[in-house]
Parts: structure tokens; C-alpha cells; sequence
């Protein structure tokens, strides 16, 4: 996996950590913040937005993913997801498949309320993955 530095890993959790301000959760109350480091060093961030129909609810990482391929920039180098508990989450199985198709070595940092850090690649949680 590539090394990541500290200051990134703590630029990339500030980030996840502020647009949960942002989440639509009023069926959970669950926020989700989502920050990707992308390849010319912006920070792209995305929240969890639920819906009545709640199938129709889009996760944070798949929030910040579709904000990043739709302005045209897709070269993911981390993503970071964080919540307001005190568990490191990790990404959903749908969210695991979607950062897959952008890189098999994505990092992925699973934090905490307490900016307590995993880091996984995105291949390690979604073993023997499809592929077209
Ligand atoms: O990795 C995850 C896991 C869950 N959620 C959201 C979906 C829903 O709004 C809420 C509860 O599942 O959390 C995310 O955004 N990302
Ligand atoms: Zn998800």
C-alpha cells in the first residue's frame, strides 16, 4: 500500500468530519462524511443522504464519488470515511464494489469520533471482487 503521511491522513478526517454537517439523515440520525485525496492533491467530500424510499439512500463514499467523477476527476488516491460514534466504520459492501472500479490499492482510513484510524486497501475488504 502506498505510505500515507499524517498530515494527509488528518486533512482527509477534518475533511469527512466537517461535511457531515451536511448529511440528510432524518431516519437515522447516522452522519457519514466521506473525503477522497485526489491525484493533483484536491480534497473531494461527500455526506450520507437518506431518502423515504429508503433504498434510494446514497452513502457518504458513493456521495463524494459521484461529486468527483462528475467533475471530470477520478484518480482516487484515498478515501477516508468517518462517523460521530466511537467505531471506526468501514465502507458498505455496494460502497466497497463502487471505490473498487476507481483501484483495487485505494486506501481506505475507517476513523472514529476520536479520529482513531484504520487503514485497509480497498482490495482487502472486498476480496475477489466483480469485474467486467
Ligand atoms: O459506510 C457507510 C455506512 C452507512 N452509511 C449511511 C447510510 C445510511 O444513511 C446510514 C445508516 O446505514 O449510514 C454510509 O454513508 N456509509
Ligand atoms: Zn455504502
Amino acid at each position: 500500500m502506498q505510505k500515507l503521511d499524517d498530515d494527509t491522513i488528518q486533512t482527509l478526517i477534518a475533511a469527512a468530519t466537517d461535511v457531515m454537517k451536511n448529511a440528510h439523515v432524518p431516519y437515522s440520525n447516522f452522519r457519514v462524511g466521506a473525503a477522497m485525496l485526489m491525484d493533483n492533491g484536491d480534497v473531494i467530500t461527500g455526506c450520507n443522504i437518506e431518502n423515504a424510499s429508503f433504498g434510494g439512500t446514497i452513502c457518504a463514499e458513493r456521495s463524494a464519488i459521484a461529486a468527483a467523477v462528475s467533475s471530470g476527476r477520478r484518480d482516487i488516491r484515498a478515501i477516508c470515511v468517518t462517523n460521530t460514534t466511537d467505531t471506526r466504520i468501514t465502507p458498505c459492501g455496494i460502497c466497497r464494489q463502487v471505490i473498487y472500479e476507481f483501484g483495487q490499492e485505494i486506501p481506505v482510513i475507517c476513523t472514529n469520533n476520536q479520529g482513531d484510524y484504520d487503514i485497509f486497501t480497498i482490495d482487502a475488504l472486498l476480496p475477489n471482487a466483480f469485474v467486467l
